[in-house]
């Protein structure tokens, strides 16, 4: 353990201290990078190198996290440590900079980022997690001193005392704004988002009839850890097979869920392809796009018109081979999916390979395909991209990634696609619009707005063809209530539902 300087009102940081070459802890180190070794264990010297690369690089933590596992040799618990502290730190930003903030003289935006970013791992064991403080202290000094130089591991020994001596509850109730002068401040520091999301999940929820007042408990699903589920794709998997070892159990609202226990490649089916992680959300999105009632004969022409990275598509394909098999489409059915992202597209065609159903993936804008095949499927789902509000627990940075102006600037996208998706769809197919948010400007608004004007498209009942899939299932502790609304389109809510909040409307064009 390293010596510590009394705590104290800490001094200026040295800023961009480590590129000077000062003094470096002499210990063994770990940095999975490759570069020099950090004086800390693989475990935090992983999550430190994420934090870092989502500053530096704007890097996506999801995405490069297993990579780096993977070189620090890391498994099971070390594994689940280091993502505990990335994602953990990563999310907790808001709440972790506004008490670091309190613990010193300087305003954040002043301390060095690569000293801040070893701040917000302390913050984090020392607040969120049972890391015996000395421990979360002395790791993240070690860290500072060896990455920065000793000057700035005397910083950060004294703000991380100074936020030791308070629990979570008492630092927020001293540093968020007032409840009632500035509600918004206020559930932005307590439960770590950006205000701007704060309003907008606000809007979102009174948008589709739910309580404002659920509002903390919404901020606060996007802060705990998602179970992570598998579907398992029709025809060639079920949720016997996936829950018939110890790995997983059977989901909570969507027909081939299971929910994992473990490492998904845990599980046969999920390592043949023939069973795909994917939220439970996401799942019925597929499903309903599939079930929605069509007037006349669905011949199997399906399109998926915003396909990467696959999830839904190679559900929809699953689906659409066993109808096949059962003589209820054509012999021409096929899936075509569609992405604008070349290398997107190549992640659909991995996604679709185990699928024995004809398909046909295109790199081409979605856009383009009303006015090139006009009224030629059966069913069109529009996956549209969107500001994924609604799945903030997934992506630990986005929140602090996204800005309002994503939301206007996304939204000629979203309506031109739903436009190409109606044009693409015959009479009386459907169309399933959806987005992994709950935002009203990029739901119930694109929607309203597309449909303004036209009297040859209807509002199918969402929520209906949604209940019929799911059944006899419930939610845990809530009786017969799933939340559905009254329709025609349906938001689910990951604090009601488990979910991810993605909204699905069903529309139909007029036969
Ligand atoms: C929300 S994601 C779709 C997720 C996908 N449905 C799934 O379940 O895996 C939106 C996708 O649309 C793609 N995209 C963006 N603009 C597009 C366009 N003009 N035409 C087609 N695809 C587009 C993005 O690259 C992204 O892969």
């Amino acid at each position: 353990m390293s010596k510590q300087a009394p705590a104290g009102r800490p001094s200026r940081p040295p800023r961009q201290a480590g590129k000077s070459g000062r003094a470096r802890d002499s210990r063994e180190g770990s940095r999975p990078s490759g570069g020099r070794p950090l004086a800390v264990d693989p475990a935090r010297a992983v999550a430190y190198e994420v934090l870092r690369a989502v500053t530096e690089r704007d890097a996506y933590a999801n995405l490069i996290l297993p990579g780096m596992l993977r070189r620090a040799r890391l498994r099971g618990r070390d594994a689940g440590l280091a993502t505990e502290l990335a994602y953990g730190a990563l999310r907790g930003r808001g709440s972790y900079d506004a008490i670091i903030a309190a613990g010193t003289d300087r305003p954040v935006a002043e301390i060095d980022p690569a000293v801040l970013d070893a701040l917000r791992l302390g913050a984090h064991q020392l607040l969120h997690m049972r890391v015996p403080p000395h421990a979360a202290v002395s790791t993240t000094v070690d860290l500072v001193r060896s990455v920065s130089g000793p000057g700035a591991s005397r910083f950060a020994n004294a703000v991380l005392r100074r936020v030791g001596e308070r629990d979570v509850d008492e630092w927020l109730a001293r540093v968020a704004p007032d409840a009632q002068e500035n509600p918004d401040g206020n559930l932005a520091v307590t439960y770590s988002h950006p205000e701007w999301i704060v309003r907008g999940l606000r809007d979102a929820l009174r948008g589709t009839g739910r309580p404002a007042q659920e509002l903390p408990e919404l901020l606060a699903s996007h802060n705990a850890r998602p179970s992570v589920v598998a579907a398992a794709l029709p025809g060639l998997s079920d949720v016997a097979e996936l829950t018939e070892g110890p790995h997983a159990r059977p989901g909570v609202l969507s027909p081939v869920a299971a929910v994992l226990k473990g490492a998904p490649d845990e599980i046969a089916a999920i390592r043949q392809g023939r069973a795909r992680v994917q939220d439970e959300g996401s799942q019925l999105v597929a499903l309903g796009a599939a079930a929605a009632p069509t007037t006349g004969p669905d011949r199997g022409l399906w399109l998926d018109l915003c396909a990467g990275p696959g999830g839904k598509a190679a559900l929809l394909a699953a689906l659409l081979s066993e109808r096949h098999a059962a003589g209820l489409v054509g012999d021409d059915a096929e899936l075509v999916a569609v992405e604008s992202a070349e290398h997107r597209a190549g992640l659909v065609q991995q996604s679709l390979a185990a699928i024995r159903c004809a398909y046909d993936v295109r790199v081409r804008d979605g856009r383009t395909v009303g006015e090139a095949e006009p009224g030629r499927y059966d069913r069109v789902l529009v996956d549209v991209p969107c500001t994924g509000l609604g799945a903030l627990r997934r992506r630990p940075e986005s929140r602090w990634r996204r800005a309002p102006s994503d939301l206007t600037s996304l939204a000629p996208l979203q309506r031109a696609l739903l436009e190409s998706a109606l044009a693409a769809v015959r009479p009386g197919g459907v169309v399933a619009y959806a987005t992994c948010s709950p935002h009203p400007a990029e739901t119930r608004m694109v929607v309203d707005d597309v449909l303004r004007g036209r009297d040859d498209v209807e509002r199918l009942d969402s929520p209906g063809v949604l209940r019929d899939l799911i059944g006899s299932r419930r939610l845990p502790g809530h009786g017969d209530e799933l939340f559905l609304g009254d329709g025609p389109a349906v938001q689910l809510w990951t604090h009601l539902h488990g979910t991810d909040s993605m909204f699905l409307s069903l529309l139909r064009r007029r036969a």
